[in-house]
């Protein structure tokens, strides 16, 4: 493993409920500071490697049957998601889980709790998590549950934050949200990013926006990873556009990506 990667997954295979084969040799190293993004079509596998990563297969009869996930040189199988989650490994998963019947506030906090942070300490982090959410010191004391798709995004992003994360993994944040509240939501990540020296991994289909956002990116295709590259170079590319992102320019259709 070189020094220098905050994540390194090697060769990585995955089934769930002891047949059906999501991953098939998947292979991408996240240098520490920088964000990667994890590209592919519906179905491609980029959950799968993200809940491989976080240590989260188990939970739903997925197994690794070959390769390993490396996070600052720590074999993440070997450790639950809670302890990863303490050494600093913390997902956002798909879907914004947020505690609807609580406040945004509570929300965030939640996420201080399993550190067994101080109150100090969490009234710090909180200050921290609204300079970069304005929206949501605006909405702290509304049920997250009565807040939007973007301000659950958010939320969740933000309680993610509240466990001090070193490398924050993000499976598609995009989803379901207005352009314009991706835009931020990605602005603010690179932010973050860039302010803290933040490691993220964030799995995407929307590669436009993805790919204007970060240095790396990992193109999935059937449980394969079949590109990896800077994320300016993949950006410039017709021929990665055409085949593997989903922008073709022109109606001739080869192998679509599904949608
Ligand atoms: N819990 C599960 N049990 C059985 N098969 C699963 C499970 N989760 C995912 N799969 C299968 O594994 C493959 C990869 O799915 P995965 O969710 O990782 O893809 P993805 O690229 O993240 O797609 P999406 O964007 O839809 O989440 C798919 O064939 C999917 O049906």
């Amino acid at each position: 493993m070189s020094g220098n990667s905050i994540l390194e997954v090697t060769d990585l295979a995955v089934i769930y409920n002891h047949a059906i084969g999501a991953l098939h040799g998947v292979s991408f190293s996240l240098e520490r500071g920088k964000v990667l993004a994890l590209l592919g079509a519906n179905g491609a596998g980029k959950s799968t490697a993200l809940k491989a990563v976080s240590n989260l297969l188990p939970a739903e009869r997925g197994q690794v049957t070959a390769g390993r996930v490396l996070f600052d040189g720590l074999d993440v199988s070997r450790s639950s998601p809670s302890e990863l989650v303490r050494a600093g490994l913390v997902q956002v998963l798909e879907g914004r889980h947020c505690f609807r019947s609580l406040t945004v506030e509570e929300n965030l906090i939640s996420g201080g709790l399993g550190r067994g942070s101080s109150r100090a300490e969490i009234a710090g982090d909180l200050e921290e998590v609204y300079a970069h959410f304005p929206r949501l010191k605006q909405k702290r004391g509304t049920l997250s549950g009565l807040t939007s798709g973007g301000e659950q995004q958010m939320t969740a992003i933000g309680r993610a934050l509240m466990s001090r994360p070193r490398l924050l993994v993000l499976d598609e944040p995009s989803m379901g949200l207005a352009p314009l509240v991706v835009q931020d939501i990605f602005r603010t990540l690179r932010r973050l990013n860039r302010e803290n020296g933040l490691s993220i991994l964030v799995a995407e289909q929307n590669s436009a926006t993805a790919l204007a956002y970060t240095d790396q990116a990992t193109v999935i295709e059937n449980g394969i990873d079949v590109l990896s590259g800077d994320a300016a170079d993949l950006r410039r590319r017709d021929d990665v556009k055409a085949f593997y992102l989903g922008q073709r320019p022109t109606p001739v259709v080869v192998n679509p990506p599904i949608h």
